[in-house]
């Protein structure tokens, strides 16, 4: 059996998906969640990107020991520097280079001949090789590129220390077999290529990002990049979970393994689903809420006689065991923080307080409590800096006009401790809710997006409300989770405001902050 490493890229590519923002404390955990999950290679960020990111790939590098730890770097000195500084701690750091090989991004993305391209790549290779030995090189849009100039330049990386070629198909223009022959024919044609790991990096412009990914195993790529869910730039990337289930499903076929705990898979899934903000499609293949779920008679009465008439994955594999702890009302704080030890939510003692208060009030309100409940109430808390002064909803009460104009009263207290209270109306309930904020603040606040979803399926759900809003020039999404849709709005909008308030404070004191005092 042959054995893939799986390259995680969900802090990295997935996190520049439109619409998603995670805080640093958000990463971490997700980084904690991938490490438990088992994959070989956590891509953590950008490091040259932000001064944000930077810090968040060093925390992560510190604080991750299973898996390699990687950061991504253009082909220039001051990208290699930053990203060797930001992962260096890290216990098996590598270096991610990369540089576009295709004419069309030579010629009007990097304006470089193709030897300068060439020669752009050897010195970048050799740059990173005074750092360490681990290093991978990238030939961006290799699907548009000619086989015979990756031949080329992938020998001269190979050569300049180059111990991992990953060959992505940038823009998910490739097909299975196509993919598939590019690497062989690399395979065939480069003479050092047993010097290196082929790997596959697939978007999934055509639908086609897990299918090319399976083939590349075929075509000898031992590491595939992946991200949870298959979030990503533009219509994503290959999604993980997919990937990993079908090679064990089907083992017989692929005869390749990973290292992945399979049994993490869902609550991999649903912790990145929360953070970012991005619903699971309940079709979704392997971690959909449907993806066990049986509709019609013939279905049932088959599932009933033989689960195996119409199930190949079983729900235990991917991690749905059924709880046999039922927390509620006469819960006490063991049997919560067993609870959270289970579900991988990882607080300090501060927010493990609040959490456990935020439970207690949520069951005098319901009989049981989910696990999906704690998640959404433990996410909620997660990216929120205790001890640290924010803008807090105290009340809120909404006059809802059916026929026109809702009115808003709000309580807040103020960073400073004060206490002021607004009215506003607006057209709709949640208008009236934003307008009525929005009065606080002298420099004006844009709703650029607003989701909302149930953590079950009850009438008696928690609302968790998603929005992304733009103010004093920054942008910065928001995350509230309440019994009542009003009131999650209400600390969505808040919580998005105190992130940049954060934001532009912490990158004040980076300001003064060299590069060595980055802490
Ligand atoms: C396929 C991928 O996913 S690649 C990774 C994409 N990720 C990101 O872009 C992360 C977020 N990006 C950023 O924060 C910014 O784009 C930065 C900080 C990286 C660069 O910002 P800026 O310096 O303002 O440059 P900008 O983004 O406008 O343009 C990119 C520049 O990098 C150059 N470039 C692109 N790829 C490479 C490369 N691999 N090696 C060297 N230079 C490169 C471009 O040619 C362009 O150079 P130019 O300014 O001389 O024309
Ligand atoms: C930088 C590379 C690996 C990439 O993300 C891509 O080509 O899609």
């Amino acid at each position: 059996m042959k054995k893939i490493e799986i390259f995680d890229t969900t802090l990295r590519d997935g996190e520049q998906s439109a619409g998603v923002n995670l805080h640093a404390d958000e990463k971490l955990e997700i980084a904690y969640q991938l490490e438990r999950l088992g994959v070989d290679v956590i891509e953590a960020g950008f490091p040259a990107s932000s001064r944000g990111d930077f810090l968040s790939v060093q925390r992560i590098a510190r604080s991750i020991r299973q898996c390699s730890v990687a950061a991504l770097a253009r082909s220039t000195e001051k990208d290699i520097d930053a990203a060797w500084e930001a992962i260096k701690e890290g216990a098996n750091p590598r270096i991610h280079v990369f540089i576009a090989t295709s004419p069309i991004h030579m010629e009007y993305k990097l304006r470089l001949t193709p030897d300068q391209v060439v020669q752009k790549a050897v010195e970048s290779v050799r740059y990173a090789a005074r750092y360490t030995t681990n290093i991978e090189w990238s030939a961006e849009d290799a699907t548009r590129s000619d086989w015979d100039y990756l031949v080329k330049v992938v020998t001269q990386v190979i050569e300049a220390g180059a111990t991992v070629v990953n060959l992505p198909d940038t823009v998910g223009y490739s097909t299975p077999h196509e993919y598939a022959e590019m690497f062989r024919y690399l395979k065939e044609h480069v003479p050092n290529i047993h010097r290196a790991k082929l790997s596959a990096h697939c978007h999934d412009d055509l639908g086609l990002a897990v299918a090319n990914s399976l083939a590349a195993i075929a075509g000898g790529v031992e590491q595939i990049e992946c991200t949870i869910n298959g979030i990503g730039e533009r219509a994503g990337n290959a999604s993980l979970e997919e990937i990993a289930i079908a090679l064990a499903i089907r083992k017989n076929v692929f005869q390749a393994e990973t290292g992945l705990e399979l049994n993490q898979t869902v609550r991999t899934s649903r912790l990145v689903s929360k953070y970012t903000g991005f619903a699971v499609p309940p079709n979704k293949a392997v971690v959909g809420a449907n993806a066990f779920a049986h509709e019609s008679g013939i279905h049932q009465d088959g599932v009933l006689k033989n689960k195996l008439t119409y199930e190949i994955i079983s729900p235990e594999m991917v991690g749905l065991s059924s709880n046999a702890i039922v927390l509620g009302k006469h819960s006490g704080r063991h049997a919560f923080k067993k609870k959270c030890e289970e579900l991988g939510i990882q607080l300090d003692e501060d927010r493990f307080n609040h959490l456990f208060k935020n439970f207690k009030e949520l069951t005098e309100k319901r009989k049981e409590v989910t696990d999906d409940d704690i998640m959404a109430l433990a996410t909620d808390l997660t990216g929120k800096e205790t001890g640290t002064k924010t803008y807090e909803l105290v009340f809120l009460q909404v006059n809802y006009g059916a026929q026109g104009v809702s009115t808003a009263t709000i309580g807040i207290k103020t960073p400073e401790g004060e206490f002021v209270q607004e009215a506003a109306t607006g057209n709709g309930s949640v208008e009236a809710i934003y307008q009525t904020i929005q009065r606080l603040f002298s420099d004006p606040i844009e709703l650029i997006d607003y989701r909302i979803q149930s953590t079950t399926a009850g009438i008696d759900s928690l609302a968790e409300v998603y929005v992304k809003v733009t103010h004093q020039g920054h942008t910065s999404t928001g995350r509230g989770i309440d019994n009542d849709v009003l009131g999650a709005s209400a600390k969505a909008f808040l919580d998005a405001i105190n992130r940049i308030i954060l934001k532009v404070q912490a990158s004040t004191v980076f300001e003064t902050t060299s590069v060595s005092g980055r802490e």
